[in-house]
């Protein structure tokens, strides 16, 4: 399976908040006037599109919502100061 892509996001989103370009979405949300309840609100709504999808037959809209859903969630990460790579620790940590 590849995983990089974790990675590759991740870092765009440190950097983003680094050197914020002109247009971007990641800094839409990380910078948002509604500050960290964007980005939860975000994790709320993808969460309900993908219950939504899951309940649906299309094999595909389950795969897009469920990326959507695991982008939001990181970009909150970010927001509320977690780091991405404390997650993937915690669950190694749960391997017996
Ligand atoms: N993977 C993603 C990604 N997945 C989803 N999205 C955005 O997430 C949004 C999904 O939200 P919705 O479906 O609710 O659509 P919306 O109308 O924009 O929602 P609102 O924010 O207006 O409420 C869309 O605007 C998508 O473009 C993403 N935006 C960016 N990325 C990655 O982040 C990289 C950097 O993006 P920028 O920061 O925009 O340069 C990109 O190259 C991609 O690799």
């Amino acid at each position: 399976m590849r995983t990089d892509i974790f990675d590759e996001l991740w870092q765009i989103m440190c950097d983003r908040e680094l050197n914020p370009p002109e247009k971007s979405y990641i800094v839409d949300i990380l910078r948002h006037r509604k500050g960290i309840d964007k980005a939860l609100e975000k994790v709320g709504e993808e969460s309900a599109e993908f219950i939504i999808a899951a309940k649906n037959p299309d094999y595909d809209q389950k795969v897009y919502e469920a990326a959507d859903l695991i982008f939001h969630l990181m970009l909150a990460l970010k927001r509320i100061g977690v780091e991405f790579e404390d997650v993937i620790s915690e669950l190694e940590s749960r391997r017996k």
